[in-house]
C-alpha cells in the first residue's frame, strides 16, 4: 500500500519533466507558490530575495497538500494568471508548454498589450466599469496587471484604490465573481488556523485585514469590505515592490449592522448584527494566535478600516506581541506628518509654532495628533503633555476641553484641554486660531466658506487638509479651498482631486493619503526581518517622505511628491524604517545590509515577464 501523499508525490514525478515550466513550477511550489525567488535573483531583477524570502520556505507536508497546483501547462497555463502571458508567449514558448492552437498566431510584446488595455480601459466612461476591467486583469494575468498599474500609476491608483474602491465596496455583492482573499466569519470559530492553511500561498508575508465596520468614510460595509484589503495589497505589490504571492487579504465577519445590506438579497457575508464583547474578542484572538502559528513571528498585520473602540483596542492588544500596524491610526498619521513637515517650506516657522486643530477625534485625528506631538517633542526636547498643548480636536460636540473629560473616550483625553467648551468647527476655529486645519471625521463638505475665510482671515497660507476618503466625503473639494481663500490655501486630500484653475493660476493639490507610507513601511519591516513596531519608525517613515519633496514640487505648491515615483519613494522609505528597526534592535535579519536603499531597491518584485524556456 502506498500512502495517500507518497502516490501524489509518485503523480507529480511522473509529470514533471515536460518542460522546463514544470520544473520551475516545482521550484515555486518548494517556495510556497513563487518563482521569483529563484527566476528573478538569477535574471537581475529582484536579486535579494533569495535572503528575504529564503528562510520561510515550506515543509514537504505543506507541499503535498494542496497537490493540485504543481503543475501548469498548456491550458491550465493559460488560465493561471501568475504565470499566463496571453499573447506574450514566444513562439518557442508555445511550442515547449503546449500552446500551440490554444492562442491565436500574433505573439504580442507586452508593451503593446499594456496598451492595448489602458486604450481599452480609457473607453470606459464609469470609473467601476475600470475598476471591474482591472480586477478582470488581475484574475487573467497578473504580472500585466502590475506592470500596467505601475506605469500608470497616477492615472490608474484612483481605479484600484480610493475612490472607486469605495463604490466597488458598496455594490461588490453584485459585483463579486471570484473570492480574491481569505473569509474568516463567526462560523469558523475554533477552525481558524485550518482555514488560513486553505490559502494556496505558503510564504506569506503581509496581511491586510479588516472587520468592514468602517470602510473609508462610507461606514459598515460588513463583508463587502474585502474590496480594501484587496486593495491595499496591489498598492503593496505595485507601490511597495512586495510580491504578490506574499501578500493575503482577509476579511473578518462578524455580522453587520448595515440594515440595507442585510435586506440584500446579493449580500455577501454573515445575515445578522454584528457581534461584539467577548465572541468578538475571541474570534480576533484566534485569528491573532493562528496567523503567528502558521506565518511565524515576522508576518506583518496591518489592521485596516476598523472601526475607532476596536481599532484603539486591537493595535494596544497586540502591539507588544505581533508585528502590527494599523493604516489608519498609523499610517495617516506619518503621511500627514510628512506633509506638514514638507509644508514649513512653504508656510514657514518649525513644527513647534503651529497650532493645529482637527476636526474628527477618531483613529487619524488622534493618531496623527499624537505623532505630530511627538515629533515636536523630538525636535524641542519638551515633553510629550506640553508638545499636545498646541493641538486641538473637534468631535461631534464640540471642541474638546477639559470639563468634558468624564466623559470622553480614552483615546481622546489626552486633548482635553482647558478652554470654556466651544459647540460648532466655525467657532472653534476663530477661537483657536490655528495655521494648520485637518479634517478626518469621515463627514463631506464640513470646511465650509465660513470655516475656510476665517482659516485666511489670519493665515497668509493656511495648510488644508480634507482627509476623508472617499471624495465624497471630503471635507471639501480642492477648487473650494482655493476659491474660499483667495488662491493662498496650501491643500491636500485623501482623495484625488484635479487640477484647479483660479483667478489666472493653476493650482495642483496634493494627495494625503496613506498609500505614500504603508508600501514602503511594509517592505522595510520585511527587509529588515523587524518583529515589532516603533512609533520611531514612523517618524522616520515620515521624515523619508517629506525629504522626497523637491524644490519643483514646491514651486508647484506642492507637499508631497508626485505618485509616478513612488517606486523609488517606497525603497527610500524602507530604507530608513529598516535602519531604525536595527537602530532600536527589532531588526532580525542579519547581517544589516550596508546601503539599505540599494537593499530595498533589489528585494522589489518587478512585473516583467520572464521566459520560460
Ligand atoms: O484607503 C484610503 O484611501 C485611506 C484610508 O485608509 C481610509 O480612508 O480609511
Ligand atoms: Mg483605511
Amino acid at each position: 500500500m502506498i500512502s495517500l501523499s507518497k502516490s501524489i508525490n509518485i503523480l507529480r514525478l511522473l509529470r514533471v519533466g515536460r518542460g522546463a515550466l514544470m520544473q520551475r513550477t516545482m521550484k515555486e511550489m518548494r517556495n510556497g507558490g513563487d518563482s521569483l525567488v529563484d527566476v528573478e535573483g538569477k535574471s537581475g531583477f529582484g536579486g535579494g530575495l533569495e535572503d528575504v524570502y529564503g528562510e520561510d520556505r515550506v515543509t514537504e507536508d505543506q507541499l503535498v497538500t494542496p497537490w493540485t497546483v504543481s503543475v501548469a501547462s498548456g491550458y491550465t497555463l493559460l488560465r493561471d494568471p501568475r504565470h499566463n502571458k496571453g499573447l506574450a508567449f514566444t513562439e518557442k514558448e508555445r511550442d515547449a508548454h503546449y500552446l500551440r492552437g490554444l492562442l491565436p498566431p500574433a505573439v504580442l510584446s507586452q508593451e503593446l498589450q499594456e496598451k492595448k488595455i489602458i486604450h481599452n480601459l480609457r473607453q470606459y466612461k464609469v470609473p467601476l466599469h475600470k475598476y471591474m476591467a482591472m480586477m478582470d486583469l488581475q484574475e487573467r494575468n497578473e504580472r500585466l496587471f502590475y506592470k500596467l498599474l505601475i506605469d500608470n500609476v497616477e492615472e490608474l491608483l484612483p481605479v484600484v484604490y480610493t475612490p472607486t474602491v469605495g463604490e466597488a465596496c458598496q455594490k461588490y455583492g453584485s459585483i463579486f465573481r471570484r473570492p480574491q482573499g481569505l473569509y474568516i466569519s463567526l462560523k469558523e470559530k475554533g477552525k481558524v488556523l485550518e482555514v488560513l492553511k486553505n490559502w494556496p500561498e505558503k510564504s506569506v508575508q503581509v496581511i491586510v485585514v479588516t472587520d468592514g465596520e468602517r470602510i473609508l468614510g462610507l461606514g459598515d460595509l460588513g463583508s463587502q469590505g474585502m474590496g480594501i484589503p484587496v486593495g491595499k495589497l496591489s498598492l503593496y505589490t505595485a507601490l511597495g515592490g512586495v510580491r504578490p504571492s506574499a501578500c493575503l487579504p482577509i476579511t473578518i465577519d462578524v455580522g453587520t449592522n448595515n440594515e440595507q445590506l442585510l435586506k440584500d438579497e446579493f449580500y455577501t457575508g454573515l445575515r445578522h448584527k454584528r457581534a461584539t464583547g467577548q465572541e468578538y474578542t475571541e474570534l480576533l484572538d484566534e485569528f491573532m494566535c493562528a496567523v503567528k502559528q502558521n506565518y511565524g513571528e515576522k508576518i506583518l498585520v496591518q489592521f485596516e478600516d476598523f472601526a475607532n473602540h476596536n481599532a484603539f483596542e486591537l493595535l494596544s492588544r497586540y502591539r507588544s506581541t505581533h508585528l502590527v500596524f494599523n493604516d489608519d491610526i498609523q499610517g495617516t498619521a506619518s503621511v500627514v506628518l510628512a506633509g506638514i513637515i514638507a509644508a514649513l517650506k512653504l508656510v514657514g516657522g518649525t513644527l513647534a509654532d503651529h497650532t493645529f486643530l482637527f476636526l474628527g477625534a477618531g483613529e487619524a485625528g488622534t493618531g496623527i495628533a499624537e505623532l505630530v506631538a511627538l515629533e515636536v517633542s523630538k525636535q524641542t526636547k519638551a515633553p510629550l503633555e506640553h508638545t499636545r498643548k498646541k493641538i486641538w480636536l473637534v468631535d461631534s460636540k464640540g471642541l474638546i476641553v477639559s470639563s468634558r473629560r468624564e466623559s470622553l473616550q480614552h483615546f481622546k483625553k489626552p486633548w482635553a484641554h482647558d478652554h470654556e467648551p466651544v459647540k460648532g468647527l466655525l467657532d472653534a476655529v476663530k477661537a483657536i486660531k490655528p495655521t494648520v486645519l485637518i479634517g478626518s471625521s469621515g463627514v463631506g463638505k464640513t470646511f465650509t466658506k465660513e470655516v475656510l475665510e476665517a482659516m485666511a482671515s489670519f493665515n497668509e497660507k493656511p495648510l488644508i487638509l480634507a482627509l476623508s476618503n472617499p471624495t465624497s466625503q471630503s471635507e471639501c473639494t480642492a477648487e473650494e479651498a482655493y476659491k474660499w481663500s483667495k488662491g493662498r490655501a496650501i491643500f491636500a486630500s485623501g482623495s484625488p482631486f484635479d487640477t484647479v484653475e483660479y483667478d489666472g493660476r493653476v493650482f495642483v493639490p496634493g494627495q494625503a493619503n496613506n498609500a505614500y507610507i504603508f508600501p514602503g513601511f511594509g517592505l522595510g519591516l520585511i527587509i529588515s526581518g523587524a518583529i515589532r513596531v516603533h512609533d520611531d519608525m514612523l517618524l522616520a517613515a515620515s521624515e523619508a517622505l517629506a525629504a522626497q519633496v523637491t524644490q519643483e514640487n514646491f514651486d508647484k505648491g506642492l507637499i508631497y511628491p508626485p505618485f509616478s515615483n513612488i517606486r523609488k519613494i517606497s525603497a527610500h522609505i524602507a530604507a530608513d524604517v529598516a535602519a531604525k528597526a536595527y537602530q532600536l534592535g527589532l531588526g532580525s535579519r542579519l547581517p544589516q545590509p550596508k546601503d539599505l536603499f540599494k537593499y530595498a531597491e533589489s528585494c522589489m518584485y518587478t512585473p516583467i515577464y520572464r521566459s520560460y524556456l
